[in-house]
C-alpha cells in the first residue's frame, strides 16, 4: 500500500513536470518512469495519454536509439527527438531480414537549384540561387547540381548560368555539376569555371525531340562530342536518361530502350548514369524491370535514380532501387521541380523526405537535416509557397525540428 502511494505520488509529480515545461532525462530515468506507469493500473485519466506516449517512445527508443543516452522530451508532442531520425542496433538485424541489404551510405545528388528551379515561371534572382546553393552545400550535401548551360530561349530561368557558377565555383568540399546539351554549352560552362558537367538523353523519341529538339541517335552523336571534349579537359561527365519508365507522349517505355541508351552513355565516358522518371509515373512494378535491364549492361555502382513524385511513388521507388544495389539518389530540396518539356510532371522527390527515410533506416547521408530544412525554408519563402516536402512540413510543426 505504501509502495503504491509512493508510485502514485511520483507519477503525479512527473506528470506535472512534463506538462509544465520541457525537460531532459536520461534513458534509464525515462524507463523507470515507464515502469512506474506500468505498475499502476489506477492512473488518472489525464496521465493516460502520457502513459501511451511514453510507452511508444520508450519502444521507439529501444528500437532506434540504443546508443543515445540523453533523451529530450518536450511539451506538446512529448517526442523523443532522436527516434525520428536515427536507427541503430536492433534495426540492423530486422532490416537485413526484411529489406534485404540496402547500402550503408547513400550519396544524395541535390538537383533543386537546376531541376527544381528550371520550371519556375518567375525569374529567381541570381543572388537567391547562389544563396540557395550555399545553404544546400552547408547542409553537407556532397553534390549540388547548380544550373544548366542550355539555350536561354528554351529555359529562360537559367539564363544566368554563367553568373551562378562564377559565384559558387570556389565553394569547397562539394561537386557542382551543370547541364550541358551540346558543345556550345560545354564550352560556356568550362569558361565560367564549372568542374563537372552532365549530358541528358532520353529513352523516348518524342521526349528527346521536345526537350532537346533532336532524335535519340542525334543526341547521342552530339553527346559523344561533348564527352570527348570533357575527357580532353579532364572534366567528369554524368549522363541522364529521361522517361525511363514512361513518356508523356508515348506512354510506357521499354526497359531495353533504357538499357541501350545507358550503355551508350557509359561507353562514351559517363562516370554515372542517372535514370529519370521524368513524369513520375513509375511504381516499383515498372522500376524493378527497368533497373533489372539496365544493371545487365551497366554496373549498379554507376547508376543513380531520379524520381519525380507526381503519383506519390518516389520513396517506394527509391527503396526498391536501394534494394537492387543503387546507392546514389537524386532529389530536390522542398520537392521543387518539374520539367518544362514534360507536361504534368510535378516536383522531384523532396530531399528532406529522402533524408528522413534514410535516417530512419540508419543509412548515412552526411546531411544535417536542420540545415537542409533551413535551405528549404529559404527557397519556399522566396517562391512564396509551402514546401513540397511532407517531412519538412511535419518537422516544422513539431518541436522535433529544433532538435534535429
Ligand atoms: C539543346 C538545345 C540547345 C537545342 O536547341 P535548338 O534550338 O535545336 O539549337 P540550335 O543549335 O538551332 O540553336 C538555337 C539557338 O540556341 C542557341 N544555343 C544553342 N545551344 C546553346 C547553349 N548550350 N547555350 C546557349 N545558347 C545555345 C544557339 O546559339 C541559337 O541561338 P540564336 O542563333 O537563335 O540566337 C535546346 O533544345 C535546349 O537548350 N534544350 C534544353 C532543354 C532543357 O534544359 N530541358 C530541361 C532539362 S532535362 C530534364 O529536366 C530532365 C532531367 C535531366 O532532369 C531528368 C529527368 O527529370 O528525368
Amino acid at each position: 500500500m505504501l509502495a503504491y502511494k509512493i508510485i502514485k505520488k511520483t507519477l503525479r509529480w512527473n506528470y506535472i513536470l512534463l506538462a509544465s515545461r520541457s525537460f531532459s532525462v536520461v534513458t534509464s530515468e525515462a524507463d523507470n518512469i515507464l515502469s512506474l506507469i506500468n505498475m499502476s493500473n489506477d492512473i488518472e485519466g489525464g496521465a493516460f495519454q502520457l502513459r501511451r506516449q511514453m510507452r511508444r517512445d520508450s519502444l521507439c527508443n529501444s528500437l532506434f536509439n540504443q546508443d543515445h543516452r540523453v533523451v529530450r522530451t518536450s511539451i506538446g508532442s512529448f517526442s523523443l527527438s532522436n527516434c525520428y531520425y536515427s536507427s541503430h542496433g536492433y534495426l540492423k538485424d530486422v532490416k537485413d531480414k526484411s529489406l534485404g541489404s540496402v547500402p550503408e551510405v547513400v550519396k544524395i545528388v541535390e538537383v533543386g537549384p537546376r531541376d527544381g528551379l528550371q520550371n519556375e515561371k518567375t525569374i529567381v534572382p541570381t543572388e537567391v540561387k547562389v544563396e540557395l546553393i550555399k545553404l544546400l552545400v552547408s547542409s553537407g550535401l556532397p553534390v549540388v547540381e547548380a544550373t544548366s548551360f542550355v539555350s536561354p530561349k528554351w529555359v529562360p530561368q537559367l539564363a544566368d548560368a554563367k553568373d551562378v557558377i562564377e559565384a559558387v565555383k570556389s565553394l569547397t568540399g562539394v561537386r557542382l555539376p551543370v547541364l550541358t546539351p551540346n558543345l556550345k554549352g560545354f564550352e560556356a560552362a568550362v569558361a565560367a569555371g564549372a568542374k563537372e558537367v552532365a549530358i541528358f538523353a532520353a529513352a523516348s523519341e518524342s521526349f528527346s525531340r521536345s526537350n532537346i529538339n533532336c532524335s535519340i541517335e542525334d543526341s547521342l552523336a552530339r553527346y559523344r562530342d561533348v564527352a570527348l571534349a570533357a575527357k580532353n579537359h579532364s572534366i567528369p561527365i554524368r549522363g541522364y536518361i529521361s522517361c525511363v519508365v514512361g513518356c508523356p507522349v508515348e506512354g510506357a517505355v521499354s526497359p531495353s530502350k533504357v538499357a541501350y541508351v545507358a550503355k551508350e552513355l557509359v561507353d562514351m565516358g559517363c562516370f554515372e548514369i542517372s535514370l529519370g522518371d521524368t513524369i513520375g509515373v513509375g511504381t516499383p512494378g515498372t522500376v524493378i524491370p527497368m533497373l533489372d535491364a539496365v544493371t545487365q549492361v551497366v554496373p549498379v555502382e554507376r547508376l543513380a535514380v531520379h524520381f519525380h513524385d507526381t503519383y506519390g511513388q518516389a520513396l517506394s521507388n527509391i527503396i526498391v532501387s536501394l534494394q537492387m544495389g543503387i546507392s546514389t539518389v537524386d532529389s530536390s530540396v522542398s520537392g521543387l521541380g518539374g520539367c518544362p518539356y514534360a507536361k504534368g510532371a510535378s516536383g522531384n522527390v523532396a530531399t528532406e523526405d529522402v533524408v528522413y527515410m534514410l535516417n530512419g533506416l540508419g543509412v548515412k547521408t552526411n546531411v544535417d537535416m536542420r540545415k537542409l530544412l533551413s535551405a528549404g525554408d529559404f527557397i519556399c519563402k522566396h517562391l512564396g509557397r509551402p514546401s513540397g516536402s511532407k517531412a519538412a512540413i511535419a518537422l516544422s510543426r513539431t518541436s522535433t525540428a529544433s532538435k534535429l
